[in-house]
């Protein structure tokens, strides 16, 4: 559905993506992890068109994606810090990105929404928010318009215990549908009952992107953190080539 072929973004002298490839499918939740600065929400704003990388070629369901537009419709997105107008209600935000959307008749989300109690809040002022709150308006406007992708990066950061397992619970329910969902984030307990595939940047590079129950079975570890801990540890070299896979340079592709 999504591929990402040869990817190369610099910053200056700085390689924020190095020669990153890697093709995502539906029904998949691709846990993108790495250390603060490894690249992961580059590779996320470039599969959006935000970022313009300097080499390589990003395809939506075949096509490449250069001064292409329309496939973001099928992409919902929660950003790692939502900017909203701040003179504007919560309300007047999602009446906002609705019009823009300009998708009259078509079946709006709004599980999430209700989850949330949000109707309470349509009539507060976004400068007023918590960071909790505004980040739960993010969450409420990527799944409004049922997208067959959800890009999420660090969704649950901010939100409380209760907001989080909502979230999760959603996010569930998104997969069950079989929905594409690639999701960042440094808590990676709360990626364990959601991950299929994991995927780890270290320096702009990919390192690891594997099935997370081959990783689970090759490291003999039952937790995605110590899986990761326990790969990192050994230099890479428990990594097996996956049936269908081609392991090159540390990067798998799926056939
Ligand atoms: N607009 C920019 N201008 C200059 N450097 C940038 C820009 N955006 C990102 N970078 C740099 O590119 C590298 C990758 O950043 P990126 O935000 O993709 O990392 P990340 O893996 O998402 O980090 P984190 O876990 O902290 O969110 C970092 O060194 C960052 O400072």
């Amino acid at each position: 559905m999504i591929s990402v072929e040869h990817i190369t973004k610099k910053f200056k002298k700085l390689y924020a993506l190095d020669d990153v490839s890697a093709s995502f499918h539906k029904g998949q939740v691709v846990s993108l992890i790495g250390p603060n600065g490894s690249g992961k929400t580059t590779l996320i704003k470039s599969i959006l068109g935000i970022v313009q990388p300097d080499g390589g070629t990003i395809r939506f369901s075949g096509q490449a994606i250069s001064n292409q537009y329309q496939y973001r419709d099928q992409i919902g997105y929660m950003p790692q810090i939502g900017r909203y107008p701040d003179n504007m209600t919560i309300g007047q935000v999602i009446d906002m990105i609705k019009n823009i959307r300009n998708n009259a008749g078509a079946r709006l989300d709004e599980e999430l929404l209700e989850s949330y109690n949000m109707q309470a809040l349509l009539g507060k002022n976004m400068r007023s928010l918590s960071g909790g709150t505004r980040q739960k308006v993010s969450a409420v406007l990527a799944f409004l318009f049922d997208p067959d992708v959800l890009i999420l990066d660090e969704p649950t950061a901010g939100l409380d215990p209760l907001a989080t397992e909502i979230l999760k619970d959603k996010i569930m329910a998104e997969k069950e549908k079989g929905k594409l969902i690639l999701i960042t984030s440094h808590i990676l307990s709360d990626l364990d009952e959601l991950t299929t595939d994991v995927m780890y940047l270290q320096d702009g590079r990919l390192r690891l992107y594997q099935p997370i129950e081959e990783l689970k079975e090759l490291t003999g570890e039952s937790r995605l953190g110590r899986a990761i801990a326990a790969v990192m540890k050994s230099g890479y070299t428990q990594l097996q080539p996956t049936p269908g896979a081609i392991i090159k340079n540390m990067e798998v592709h799926y056939a």
